[in-house]
């Protein structure tokens, strides 16, 4: 890995580079979106899981979450690439690698190129063809078609772009299957209608951010006020589409009980945020989004290893 690099084809402002190979890694492990991908991972992990009665074979686990998990990867340092003068406009992204200019825009691109290179080859090699081309496509959906162009050009980018990151639970059942079922389509649907509150609650407490940086995200477009109508609309829409695994006899009672336990906390965050906000709710609300996910799918699994009736 490249020791030190500064930024030297960009307009933003460019610092003196990490010392030392650790600070380095750092950065580009930084650069990975770690937290995220993690939890990409579990919801990728329980498709795998969900797609077979029994037990997912090892290879296909560790081929395909490793190569999932590289290919998120670098769409997320092609995020940081693309967004990097973006990023250094804002607060809250300022101090990120290659915007503060401690990894150079070249350094990155390899580095993502190499993410993605291993990614895609372990995934034809180990586990199949349609698996590595849905993840390349969720990649090109994030890195390309979200962070290109839809941040850039309209408020409903997160509910397109979503699709890329609500992608992994389709992904692990097809590293299982080989085949896109409707169930595996119902999961992605969670995510998918889980990412506008996740995100515009955030957005809402970063509104004045995202004003100064210029990114059309909603609450800069049509206010605060009517972004927190959205989260709790959309917070809703989640609730009856969590209730369909249940309805559809594919989940038993323990998520039914589960499920329903962590709506009814995102109803409280979205309800309070929309009657009853003090300065915290927004940030509330959006940690609360990725608890809410985290659990649910966590339920998910449970619920298919114990499948619990009346
Ligand atoms: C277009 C879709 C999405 C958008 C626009 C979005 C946006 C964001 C933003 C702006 C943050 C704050 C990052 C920071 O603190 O620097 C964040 C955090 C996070 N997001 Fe999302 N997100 C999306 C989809 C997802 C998906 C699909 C997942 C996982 C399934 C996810 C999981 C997380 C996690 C775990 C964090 C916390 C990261 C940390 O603490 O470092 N997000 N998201
Ligand atoms: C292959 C595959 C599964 C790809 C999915 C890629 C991925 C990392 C999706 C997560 C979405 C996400 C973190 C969006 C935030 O981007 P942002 O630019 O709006 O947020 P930022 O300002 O924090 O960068």
């Amino acid at each position: 890995m490249a020791k030190s690099t500064t930024l030297s084809n960009s307009s933003s402002s460019v610092k003196p580079a990490s010392t030392g190979w650790r600070a380095s890694w750092r950065n580009y492990y930084e650069m990975t979106k770690p937290r995220v991908v993690m939890l990409l991972l579990l919801t990728a992990l329980v498709g795998m899981c969900l797609a077979t009665p029994g037990w997912v074979p090892l290879s296909t686990l560790i081929a395909g979450l490793g190569g999932i998990g590289l290919l998120a990867s670098a769409a997320a340092v092609i995020n940081h690439v693309v967004d990097h003068k973006i990023d250094s406009q804002m607060a809250r992204t300022f101090n990120r690698p290659v915007a503060k200019g401690k990894v150079s825009v070249n350094n990155a691109l390899l580095f993502s190129f190499v993410l993605a290179a291993v990614g895609y080859v372990a995934l034809e090699l180990w586990v199949n063809r349609l698996t590595a081309l849905l993840t390349l496509a969720s990649l090109v959906g994030y890195a390309v078609v979200y962070t290109m162009f839809l941040k850039r050009a309209t408020p409903q980018n997160i509910v397109i772009g979503g699709l890329a990151g609500a992608a992994p639970p389709l992904l692990g059942w097809t590293a299982v299957t080989g085949q896109v079922d409707a169930y595996a389509l119902l999961l992605v649907l969670i995510v998918f209608t889980w990412t506008p509150p996740h995100f515009w609650a955030l957005a809402i407490h970063r509104e004045k951010d995202y004003a100064k940086a210029k990114v059309p995200m909603l609450p800069v477009t049509h206010g605060v006020e009517f972004t927190k109508t959205c989260v709790l609309l959309y917070t809703v829409l989640l609730c009856l589409v969590c209730l369909l695994p249940y309805l559809i006899g594919e989940a038993q009672l323990l998520y039914l009980v589960g499920s329903s336990a962590l709506n009814a906390g995102f109803m409280y965050y979205a309800l309070k945020l929309k009657y009853a906000a003090d300065q915290h709710t927004a940030m509330a609300t959006f940690k609360f989004s990725i608890i809410h996910l985290m659990v649910l799918f966590v339920v998910l699994l449970a619920d298919h290893y114990i499948p619990l009736t009346l």
